[in-house]
This record gives C-alpha cells, structure tokens and sequence, in this order.
C-alpha cells in the first residue's frame, strides 16, 4: 500500500497556509513549499503567518534539484495558474498525485494538459473562512477537502493514501461516490455566493437574513443547473437550498474569496465562474443573461 511522504504545495496563500499548518504539525518534515525565487525570498524575509503565528516552512525553487513529490497541492488563484504549472511540472514523477484547491471545474484539466491527467484526483475545499492580507492569514475553520477519482473512489489506492494522510492530520475531508457532480455543486455554490457578494459587498450573513440576496444567488446558480443538465449532469433546487445552510454555519461578517479579492483591490476570479458560464452557454446552447451582468459588473468594479 503506498503512503504519502512527500507533500508540495504551491501557493501559500488563504487556503494553502491552512492546510502547510496541519502538515507541519503532524506529518513533519514532508511539506516543501513550491515557488519562484521571488516569492521565496521575500517569504524568508518578511514570513507568513497563520493565526499570528509564523509558518516555519522550507521552501523549494524550480531551480533546485528535487525529487518527485508523492502529492502536489496547488493552491493559487485562477490568473495565476498557468505559471504554477510550469513550476510543478517538472516535479511530477510517476506515481505523483496532483490535488487542485482551486474554484471553478477547469484546473484539473488545465494541470492534467501540462502534468498528465492521470496524476490528477478531482478535489475543492469548502467551509473554510480564510482570509489573507499581505503575508497575514487568519483562518478559524479549516474547512473540508472533498475529493476523488473522475469515476468511482471505491478500491482507489490514491484515494486511499491521500485519505490516510488528511486522517494523520486532522484534516476534515469527504470522498463523495459522485465527485464530478460534486464539483459542478461547488462551482454552482461559487458562482451564486462569491459573485453576489461581490457585487453586493455582503458577508454571509446577508444570504442567511435576506430573501433578495437569497434569490440573486438562486437566479445565477439556475443557469449551473442548466448548464450541467447539457451535461449530464444532475442539479436540483435543493441543491442550492444546501448552499443556504453552510452559510448559516459560517462568520455572518464572514466573506467569500472574491469579496475579499474586491475589497483588497485585487483582480478577481470571475473568468472562474460567470466567464466560464457564459463560455459554456455559448457553446451549448444555454441562454446565461444573470453571469452575463455579473460578469460585466464584476469586470467594471475592478476597472474602477
Ligand atoms: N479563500 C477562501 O476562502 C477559499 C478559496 N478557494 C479557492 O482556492 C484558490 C486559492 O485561493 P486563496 O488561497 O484564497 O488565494 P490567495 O491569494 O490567498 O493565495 C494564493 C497564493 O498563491 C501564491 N502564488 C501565486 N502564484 C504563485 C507561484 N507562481 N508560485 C508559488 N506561489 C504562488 C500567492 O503568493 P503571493 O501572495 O506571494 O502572491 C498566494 O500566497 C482559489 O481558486 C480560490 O477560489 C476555495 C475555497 C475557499
Ligand atoms: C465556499 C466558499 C464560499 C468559502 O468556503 C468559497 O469557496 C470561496 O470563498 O471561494
């Protein structure tokens, strides 16, 4: 049975820092953090720290020899990707398994085109409330790793040694017997929740007190549902009923990563969600006219 000894993560951000923490606290000495010279340097320099705490993390650089990691974590933002594959690509070897925390349902793919698709399992966290401003985290709820293989999870060694490693370190996790339906739920939550929020500047709070908000985020997460029927695959209203009840367990002042991404002034994720939607719907056929606003209301905001 094979067991995970070494772990790399790229992307030291909000979610990536919440999960370098467990790791270095209960599978010591097996976490690298992958990134450029730039990056490194300056995190040498100026830390990160998680909940006022400083990460004492090693770090490794394209340049360095290595040898292959067992699993790669890929934790950066959309925009960012790309040049986050390049890094971890050559540190893939022949049984590594590559995990993408990434939002959105195409960073598997678009790691699997560079890395080869059969390192990658299917994953998302939810239920986190991390937060990053500078080289600051805050998180106070871990969230879940939900993840799997495209098909069935059942007898999957890789499922197996990823799980006994979330287990070793108390990470909260979930393998679902559908994980692709899974990740069109997630997406679905994003595109409603963040963008919403975004465009409304509220916390959870607001999707648990207001009806309009509610409804908003009922009438962008209707067109997933449409989309992933032309699919195959199958979303229901209470699906997004279940949205509602996470909100209700998290911060009410609490805001998604694109709320955040907008109040610090930074580029936002929605190519992620309503660019991705209205891609979609262009080429299936599906009519996407609420992405299409939020798109361009998003897209105006951070031109402003
Ligand atoms: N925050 C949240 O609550 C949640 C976020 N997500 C998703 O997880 C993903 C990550 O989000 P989040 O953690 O919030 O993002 P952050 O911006 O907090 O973190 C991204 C991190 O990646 C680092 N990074 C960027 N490019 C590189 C690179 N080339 N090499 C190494 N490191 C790099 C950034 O470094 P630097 O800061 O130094 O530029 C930053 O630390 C997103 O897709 C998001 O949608 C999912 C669930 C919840
Ligand atoms: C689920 C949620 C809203 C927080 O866990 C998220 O995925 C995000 O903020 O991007």
């Amino acid at each position: 049975m094979r067991s995970i000894q070494s772990i790399y993560l790229c992307g030291l951000g909000a979610v990536g820092a919440t999960y370098a923490k467990a790791f270095l606290e209960f599978a010591s000495g097996s976490l690298k953090v992958v990134a450029d010279e730039g990056r490194i340097e300056r995190y040498r320099k100026g830390g990160v720290y998680l909940n006022g705490e400083r990460l004492d993390v090693e770090y490794l650089a394209p340049s360095n020899e290595a040898p292959p990691a067992d699993l790669i974590i890929v934790a950066v933002k959309q925009h960012q990707l790309d040049e986050a594959v390049e890094l971890i690509a050559p540190l893939v070897g022949k049984d590594t398994i590559i995990l993408s925390f990434l939002n959105g349902i195409e960073s598997e793919e678009i790691i699997g085109r560079r890395c080869g698709m059969k390192h990658l399992l299917y994953s998302f966290v939810v239920e986190t409330d991390a937060v990053k401003a500078g080289n600051q985290i805050i998180s106070t709820k871990t969230g879940i790793v939900v993840f799997g293989e495209e098909d069935s999870s059942a007898g999957s060694e890789r499922v197996t040694a990823v799980r006994e490693l979330f287990e070793q370190c108390g990470i909260r996790h979930r393998v679902p017997d559908d994980m692709i339906r899974e990740m069109w739920w997630k997406f679905m939550l994003n595109v409603g929740a963040n963008q919403v929020s975004a465009v409304l500047r509220c916390g959870y709070g607001g999707f648990v007190q207001s009806p309009h908000t509610q409804e908003a985020m009922r009438m962008a997460c209707r067109e997933v549902v449409h989309l992933a029927a032309t699919r195959g695959v199958s979303l229901r209203d209470e699906d997004i009923e279940k949205c509602f009840e996470i909100f209700g367990r998290l911060a009410p002042e609490g805001k998604t990563s694109m709320l955040q991404d907008v109040d610090a002034g930074r580029r936002t994720e929605v190519e992620l969600f309503a660019g991705t939607v209205g891609r979609l719907g262009r080429e299936l056929g599906v009519a996407t006219p609420v992405n299409d606003l939020l798109y361009e209301l998003i897209l105006s905001n951070e031109e402003m």
